[in-house]
């Protein structure tokens, strides 16, 4: 899904979207991806959560650069319209070759003959 998608938009939600939400914007970080995530703040659901990403940069743990993957709006209008301005401004770390969305895939679903995920 993440490999077909052109963008990411996660709406108010719990630990599921939380997640998926962290995933898709710890894979942008990483180089594995350079699609727009979008987060659709409404009511200013997401508040704490963004005061704990600006914490994040305030005390060096996430990158000043990183913390604009995130695009932020609080109408669904606003979103997309910024979302379709994004442009990444931070530096992926891993290399593509290796962290292929398709491949972390193929990866994930693989099992052994027990049936469990083989460890990496
Ligand atoms: C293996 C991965 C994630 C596993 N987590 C989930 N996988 C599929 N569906 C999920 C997961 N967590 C929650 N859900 C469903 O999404 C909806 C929203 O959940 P929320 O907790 O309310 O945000 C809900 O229908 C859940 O059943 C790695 O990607």
């Amino acid at each position: 899904m993440a490999k077909n998608a052109d963008a990411f938009i996660a709406l108010p939600g719990g630990y599921g979207t939380m997640e998926e939400l962290m995933e898709i914007i710890a894979w942008s970080q990483l180089g594995i991806h350079e699609k727009p995530v979008g987060l659709l703040n409404v009511d200013g659901y997401y508040n704490s959560l963004l005061a704990l990403f600006d914490k994040g940069v305030e005390e060096g743990f996430i990158e000043d650069s990183a913390r604009h993957i995130v695009v932020l709006a609080d109408t669904a209008e606003q979103l997309i319209n910024k979302m379709e301005e994004y442009a990444p401004v931070h530096e992926g770390v891993a290399s593509r070759q290796s962290w292929e969305v398709d491949q972390l895939v193929v990866d994930s679903a693989a099992t052994t003959s027990t049936g469990e995920p083989p460890i990496s």
